[in-house]
């Protein structure tokens, strides 16, 4: 992180002749034969909330990883090299380390409010020490929608809320609302609306009654085409009903840092939940754009999800680097991404509650380090971002891991899992089925099934069929980190979200980008702003390519 490319490290150059020097020994198998079961206690680590201990403790497992003990000690090396402990410092202290958009990163200011957790950090930034208000503004609205006291313009209680937002103003709350579900309030309804599809609104608008539906308008910036369409879209359907625009005071909420366009939209500012530039938009769960959050769950479980995050910001700051969960997660990830030139990295959460994790980090991780360009100005010679996705288990099992098992790609994957599940139904049955392929697909990945095994299933007259031998070995080899926390606890999902992002933090660091502006998603918005002027008529349809205009001039023609 001092403007040079990762490739310059020396720690960088010594892990190229390792990899070319060893790669090929690297074998899961010997690897684990050597070191009997040292391996395990070698590369596990234990995380346990200050405050609460075993309740909220998380396991990183990376013993089935493709490192030794020489490779994990030059990784560390790497991050040391790359400056990662004081850029991480720079981001807690308030630095301006967005220095294209020249603004601080200050998603850890937002949990960063509990005195009691034994550690606050010292942040000196316009609207850091605003964050104790708005959170008091949250708790009281939470408050008073949950029991009732808020009523709508019939004079009702709220019973529906409807987050509109898109990208950070949708995912996170999307996410944590499920993944927290266990505690949510069942009698209080919650929908989310993101695309500008007018079916996604439509459909939404239909299982409603304006009479007792709240909307809550999130966007940081307040001008994002998709959000404002579909607000507007929202309130005219809540005015056909209500036809008084006074009304609109009962039933919509914003929840932004643009209190002028907010109050042109036509929510005054009492109704306006704020938060600050310094707040990025995938990383605003925590902020504001929390409030379905704390609705759903209610304001005392919204607090531990932020005491879990702020718990994990902790443990980021004061752990050695060789026992530092992030930054464990974000060397290894490197090894693949840059050294095995492995293109993706799955995300496999073993709890249905999680099933919209990896969707949620697509943005997180993807937005963030999909860049080419370093801070510095260079275009890398290396690769960045990895392309994130997965699914929960044993969902995945049945659809893609083929792939991972037999294809041709390497994928590394992290498995999690909860120790304890929520819903403990047949007596445990389900959850000991779902650990049991939990544990056993790592397992599989890593050892695989080798030809003599084959043949010996098979026997003598099977193993005639070659290309059926074949296709039944599995190579193995394959990495994997294996995360195990205690139970899906508010403060313990605030812990795995907080680590995720600070891997991310840790490999941006490392390969020197800037992971908190996200230009890549400008010129398309440019673009279709132009083209939704010209859509009305066919001769107005210029300065494009032949396929644009041939596909701009086949809707016109046929959409009547
Ligand atoms: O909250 P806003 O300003 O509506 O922005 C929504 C999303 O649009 C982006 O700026 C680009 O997709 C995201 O970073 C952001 O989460």
């Amino acid at each position: 992180m001092d403007g040079k490319l990762a490739t310059e490290y020396s720690s960088w150059q010594k892990l190229q002749q390792l990899y070319d020097q060893q790669h090929e020994q690297l074998v899961l198998k010997q690897l684990f034969a050597e070191s009997k079961s040292d391996r395990f206690q070698q590369f596990s680590r234990e995380y346990k909330s200050p405050s609460s201990g075993d309740q909220d403790r998380i396991l990183l497992d990376f013993s089935k990883n493709l490192i030794t003990s020489e490779i994990f000690k030059q990784l560390i090396a790497l991050a040391k090299e790359a400056k990662v402990e004081p850029f991480r410092d720079a981001m807690f202290a308030g630095e301006h380390i967005n220095t294209s958009e020249g603004r601080a990163v200050l998603h850890v200011a937002l949990r960063n409010v509990f005195a009691s957790s034994g550690k606050q950090f010292q942040i000196k930034e316009e609207g850091a020490d605003e964050v104790q208000g708005v959170l008091d503004h949250i708790k009281q609205f939470t408050n008073s929608v949950r029991s009732g006291e808020w009523k709508g313009y019939t004079g009702k209680a709220i019973d529906t809320i409807v987050n509109i937002g898109i990208g950070g103003s949708d995912l996170g709350p999307v996410m944590v609302t499920e993944a927290l579900k266990h505690y949510s309030k069942r009698d209080l309804k919650a929908h989310f609306v993101s695309n500008i599809d007018g079916t996604d609104l439509a459909e939404v608008t239909k299982q409603c009654n304006p009479e007792t539906t709240l909307f809550i308008v999130a966007s940081k910036t307040f001008t994002t085409q998709e959000t404002i369409t579909n607000a507007e879209s929202a309130r005219e359907w809540f005015l056909e009903s209500a036809k008084d625009k006074a009304h609109v005071a009962k039933h919509f909420v914003a929840l932004s840092t643009n209190t002028k366009a907010v109050e042109a939209f036509g929510i005054s500012s009492s109704n306006m939940f704020k938060f600050w530039d310094w707040v990025g938009g995938r990383y605003s769960l925590w902020s504001a754009i929390g409030l379905s959050i704390a609705l759903v769950i209610g304001y005392e479980n919204f607090e531990q999800l932020l005491l879990g995050a702020h718990e994990m910001d902790i443990h980021f700051v004061e752990t050695p680097l060789e026992d530092n969960l992030p930054v464990i997660l974000a060397l290894v990830g490197i090894w693949y991404n840059d050294f095995y030139g492995a293109q993706t990295q799955a995300l496999l959460p073993y709890d249905q509650y999680m099933h919209k994790f990896a969707d949620y980090f697509q943005q997180g991780d993807m937005e963030s380090n999909g860049k080419t360009v370093t801070k510095a100005g260079q275009f890398v010679n290396y690769e960045t971002g990895p392309i994130i996705w997965g699914q929960s288990g044993t969902n995945g099992q049945h659809a893609f891991y083929q792939l991972i098992h037999q294809g041709t790609k390497l994928i590394p994957c992290d498995f999690l899992a909860p120790v304890q599940t929520l819903n403990p139904i047949a007596g445990g049955k389900h959850h000991e089925i779902l650990l049991s392929n939990f544990f056993a697909q790592p397992e599989a990945l890593a050892f695989g099934k080798t030809e003599e095994q084959v043949r010996q299933e098979l026997g003598a007259e099977g193993s005639k069929n070659e290309a059926l031998v074949k296709s039944k070995i599995f190579q193995g080899n394959k990495p994997t980190n294996s995360i195990m926390f205690q139970k899906l606890t508010p403060k313990t999902l605030g812990s795995l979200i907080a680590m995720y992002e600070h891997k991310i933090h840790v490999q941006g660091a490392i390969w020197g980008i800037n992971s908190y502006d996200q230009m890549g998603v400008e010129l398309g918005k440019v673009l279709a702003k132009n083209i939704l002027a010209q859509l009305p008529d066919e001769s107005k349809v210029t300065g494009h390519d032949a396929s644009t205009t041939g596909l701009i001039h086949y809707f016109q023609k046929n959409r009547k």
